[in-house]
Formats: C-alpha cells, sequence, structure tokens
C-alpha cells in the first residue's frame, strides 16, 4: 500500500527533516513539495538550501516546487505533513482543511484549540477522535491534527508514565535547547557562542498549556486538561541538536528511584512503523552523568527519549530527560501522528 504525501514548507529545516524521515518509509510516498513563492517553480534541489547530513534524495532534488495552496497539491494527496512558520500556517492551513485535505501539522498555531488533536501517539491516541467534533464544528471535509512543541514532546512522555504509576501533581521543568530550535537563523553565533541565552519568547507558555493537554482525558466530546500544574523555565545553550530538560514532579505516592526507573522504562510505545520499540531509555546511578544531547540525541533515529538521574525529594522525583528536537520534536512526531491516522482509518 502507497499512501500520497505532500510537505508544506518543504525547504524549511523541519521540512528537510521531512524529507529526510521520508526516504525509504514503508508507506508514504512524496508527490508534492511546497515553499513560498520565491521557490514555486523551481527544482527543489535549486529552491531549497540544504543542510541536512544526507544527500537529497534524488527523485525529490528534481520536483517542482508548488506554491503553497490548494491548487497547486493536486487532488490526489492523501495527507499533507505542515513545517510553515506559524504566521503562515494558521491563514494558509484553513484553505486546505476546507478543500478537503489531511494535514499533521508541526507549525504551533491552532495547538491548544479546543477541537484540534494535539497527538502522540503514545501518550494519547484517542484524541483523535476530537477531528469529529473539528468537522462539526467547522464544516471541513479534512482534519487538521498536531504535534506538540519540541520541549514539551521531550518532557511528556515521562509526565505520562509518572502519573500513570504515581498521580502526577505538579512538574517544574528547566529546559537548556539546542539552537536549531530557533531555525537556521534564528540564533546568531555572535548571540549563542560562549554564552547562554535565559528566554525563548512564547516556549514556556507552550510547555505549561500543551502539557496539560497532551495528558488530559476526551469524553467523546469534550477535551478536558490534567489538573497537575506545571511550570516551565526555557533557555537555549549552543548545543545544535538535542534539548536536555531537568525535571522537578510532585507526585500522589513517592516511589523509589527503582520503582520510577522501571516506570519509565515500561511504559508502552506503539507498533508504528516510526516509532522506537521502547520509549524511554533510563540511565541507572552508573551513569549519573546522561543523558547528553551529543551522545543521546540520535538514540532509535532520534526517535527515543532519554533520562537519567532520578533521585527523590521531598514531594517526589527529579531527572534529566532529552530528545532529538528536529526529530522526535518535530518532524518524526508529525510522521508518527500520520502513521496513526492511517493506522486508524482517517486517512
Ligand atoms: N526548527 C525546529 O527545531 C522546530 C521548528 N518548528 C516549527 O516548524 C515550523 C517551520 O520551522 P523551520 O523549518 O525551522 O522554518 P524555516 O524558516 O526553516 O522554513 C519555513 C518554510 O516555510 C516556507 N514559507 C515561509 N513563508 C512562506 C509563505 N508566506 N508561504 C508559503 N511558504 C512559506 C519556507 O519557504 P521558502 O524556503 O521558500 O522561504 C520554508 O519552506 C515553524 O512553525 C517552527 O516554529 C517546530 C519544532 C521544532
Ligand atoms: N521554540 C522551539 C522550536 C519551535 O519552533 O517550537 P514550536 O513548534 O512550538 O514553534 C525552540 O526554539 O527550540
Amino acid at each position: 500500500m502507497t499512501v500520497s504525501v505532500g510537505i508544506l514548507g518543504a525547504t524549511g529545516a523541519v521540512g528537510q527533516r521531512f524529507i529526510q524521515l521520508l526516504d525509504g518509509h514503508p508507506t508514504f510516498e512524496i508527490d508534492a513539495l511546497t515553499a513560498s513563492e520565491s521557490s514555486a517553480g523551481k527544482p527543489y534541489r535549486e529552491a531549497a538550501k540544504w543542510r541536512a547530513d544526507s544527500p537529497i534524495p534524488e527523485d525529490v532534488a528534481e520536483t517542482v516546487v508548488g506554491k503553497t495552496h490548494p491548487d497547486d497539491v493536486g487532488d490526489d494527496i492523501d495527507l499533507l505533513f505542515s513545517s510553515l512558520p506559524s504566521g503562515v500556517a494558521s491563514e494558509v492551513e484553513p484553505e486546505f482543511l476546507e478543500a478537503g485535505y489531511v494535514v499533521s501539522s508541526n507549525s504551533s498555531n491552532d495547538r491548544m484549540a479546543e477541537d484540534v488533536p494535539l497527538t502522540i501517539p503514545e501518550i494519547n491516541p484517542g484524541h483523535l477522535d476530537l477531528i469529529e467534533v473539528q468537522r462539526d464544528n467547522r464544516g471541513w471535509d479534512g482534519a487538521l491534527i498536531k504535534n506538540p512543541n519540541c520541549s514539551t514532546i521531550t518532557m511528556v512522555p515521562t509526565l505520562a508514565a509518572l502519573d500513570a504509576e504515581f498521580g502526577l501533581d505538579r512538574a517544574d521543568v528547566t529546559t537548556l535547547q539546542a539552537v536549531s530550535g530557533a531555525g537556521y537563523s534564528g540564533v546568531t553565533s555572535m548571540e549563542i557562542i560562549d554564552n547562554a541565552i535565559p528566554h525563548i519568547g512564547g516556549e514556556e507558555n507552550k510547555m505549561e498549556t500543551e502539557s496539560r493537554k497532551l495528558l488530559g482525558s476526551f469524553d467523546g466530546a469534550e477535551l478536558s486538561l490534567h489538573g497537575a500544574s506545571v511550570n516551565a523555565s526555557c533557555n537555549r545553550i549552543p548545543t545544535l541538536d538535542g534539548h536536555l530538560e531537568s525535571v522537578f514532579v510532585d507526585l500522589d505516592d513517592a516511589p523509589t528511584p527503582d520503582e520510577a526507573r522501571d516506570a519509565l522504562e515500561s511504559f508502552p510505545g506503539v507498533d508504528l512503523p516510526s516509532a522506537p520499540d521502547q520509549l524511554i531509555h533510563v540511565f541507572g546511578e552508573d551513569q549519573p552523568d546522561r543523558p547528553q544531547p551529543r551522545l543521546d540525541r540520535n538514540r532509535d533515529n532520534g526517535m527515543a527519549i532519554s533520562a537519567g538521574g532520578v533521585q527523590p525529594t521531598d514531594t517526589g522525583l527529579k531527572y534529566n530527560c532529552l530528545a532529538h528536537n528536529t526529530l522526535r520534536g518535530a518532524a518524526g512526531a508529525s510522521i508518527l501522528n500520520g502513521e496513526l491516522l492511517l493506522e486508524e482509518g482517517w486517512i
């Protein structure tokens, strides 16, 4: 079986990750690429400043980039991945949804909308049924599904695993985020070398709200946010890829570090082509200096979460977690959601 897919914003940093990850995908075949007006009409190899660490797949290199408009994409596309700037996506995505396309989007607009599934397949696949509510509300033939922010997706699987076993009351997190999260031109070398920047616009609010939606419950009609309080402090550091986060959680039942490690490591994965066999890997007391971005971000094709430094506190636990921000945190997350849409019969 082949599913025909397109990428909106295909020339960008995340768009290039989509192309890398979809090369050789067992089901998804790239049949449309779009970008801004300045790229439209050019072969991809000319339109994109390719910066990924593998060559452009040959068939993609010669594909002509289209305008980001339904008329330029073609009716035979089954699924669109979107990696547009959020301001552009908020205007353009509805045009595709009205035209009947199913869009798995990485852009931050509409993530917190009440009728838009914000999904990590291992965590809240049932939220996909919000698509019915969305179609009733908006009259769209298509469907919009979002993946969360890259810092949020790094932490939430660990919170879900601990919540399931011990009950989560509160999470406080401090992030050390890689420069690729800001895009190629987002942070200049003069700003970030020999430095750390204790502010990433909008990021803390995204972590605090998206986490509660992902962990929330859906009763078939309405989604309720999880009751835990989540507080984030977000920082940019001079790593290239991989967000490292220090998390402090208050739990109803205080586990021992061994019990916590077991809960994290045994949290179930999903049987989808891009999913890791084991979602969360935990370093033990014998490796207290892991996870580290350079050493651990590529585990399981950049789709696994690593954790370590699990220790008890007065009210629960503290630990570190890490994920690859443009793989598990961006393009890989949207592709996994696309695989879930296929498995659940939405495409
Ligand atoms: N970088 C990261 O780690 C992460 C990024 N994201 C999100 O993913 C999205 C994309 O990020 P990133 O790839 O870094 O951004 P880039 O700036 O690298 O790429 C943006 C893409 O959108 C296209 N584009 C820009 N303006 C328009 C327009 N007016 N109409 C149509 N297409 C347009 C660009 O085309 P052209 O080349 O022609 O200009 C390009 O393909 C953003 O919403 C970002 O917040 C999410 C998680 C992580
Ligand atoms: N803000 C994130 C990356 C990003 O683009 O996030 P979002 O998908 O929420 O816009 C970072 O800088 O690391």
